[in-house]
């Protein structure tokens, strides 16, 4: 039974009971609750090596080969623990953004054509209704010139381009629950706002699970926040309280190893389409 059920129509996008991992034997991550309502950004934190990636492995279906869950993983109130993504039902749909857009992207694919796959199979759009879905979904990650950025390779668009695409792709399959993991990082400070202030605007009312090991970010993006360490949690508040409240002594060093004024990060800061 999961008790803290939030959100519209009384199911959660996520929810993480109890959840261990182990690889080839060695425990790596240890008992993890997670929830994310519906329209809720919350930031799971951590530094490198913490189990961040494994944690969204295991609500993604992507998990490394001798990987072994204990717990419970539900998304949209459907059972989804070890169910490859291929067969979880529709409802229990997670989109993913990585971290490295131009791997995430096939390189000899047109963008056009990448948009389309998702809109068919997922959204079951067919004829001119993908093509005008794939420019409305572009314009609403902030691409300006559309009609282009559909033609072109992954290798012909700058980085924040690519990451904005990558985003619009996860939207098109229209999914309740958006998993990003650390889908900034890659980026310079300014577009690193922009992909902020894009995925903030897509995700009104899907949930958001957002992998980072950046306070900064988290604090700009995300409502609430779940500190790893080590692969167990070790704080859970509100975003405002991380930076000047963090209560462990492993969220106090990662704060201090955050630049935390940075005014394009800042909720509300005004975004540079690009
Ligand atoms: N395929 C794998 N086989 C064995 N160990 C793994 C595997 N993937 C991850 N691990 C180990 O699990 C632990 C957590 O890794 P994970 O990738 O989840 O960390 P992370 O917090 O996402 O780190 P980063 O920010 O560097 O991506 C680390 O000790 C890592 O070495």
């Amino acid at each position: 039974m999961i008790p803290d059920i939030v959100g519209a129509g009384g199911r959660p996008a996520l929810a993480v009971r109890g959840l261990s991992i182990s690889v080839h034997g060695r425990d790596l991550v240890h008992d993890v609750d997670l929830t994310v309502a519906p329209g809720q950004r919350l930031a799971l934190i951590g530094a490198s090596g913490s189990g961040k990636s494994l944690t969204a492995g295991a609500v993604l279906g992507h998990l490394p080969p001798g990987a072994r869950v204990r717990g419970t993983v539900q998304v949209g109130g459907h059972d989804v623990t070890g169910v490859h993504p291929a067969r979880r039902p529709a409802a229990a749909r997670a989109a993913a953004v990585a971290q490295d857009s131009l791997t995430a992207l096939n390189p000899l694919v047109p963008v056009g054509a990448q948009l389309a796959t998702p809109l068919r199979r997922r959204a079951g759009l067919r004829g001119p209704a993908v093509a005008r879905r794939s420019v409305e979904l572009l314009i609403a990650v902030g691409i300006e010139d559309p009609a282009r950025v559909l033609r072109s390779c992954a290798g012909e668009l700058s980085g924040g381009q690519r990451q904005r695409v990558c985003i619009a792709i996860a939207l098109a399959s229209e999914a309740g629950l958006l998993v990003a993991d650390e889908p900034t990082t890659a980026l310079d400070l300014v577009t690193q706002a922009q992909v902020v202030d894009v995925v903030r605007r897509a995700t009104q009312e899907a949930g958001l699970l957002f992998i980072t090991h950046d306070v900064a970010v988290a604090v700009a993006l995300c409502d609430t926040a779940v500190v790893l360490a080590h692969g167990r949690v070790v704080e859970r508040c509100s975003t405002a309280d991380l930076a000047p409240d963090p209560q462990h002594a492993y969220t106090r060093d990662l704060v201090a190893a955050t630049r935390l004024d940075s005014v394009a990060l800042r909720p509300g800061a005004p975004a540079v389409a690009g």
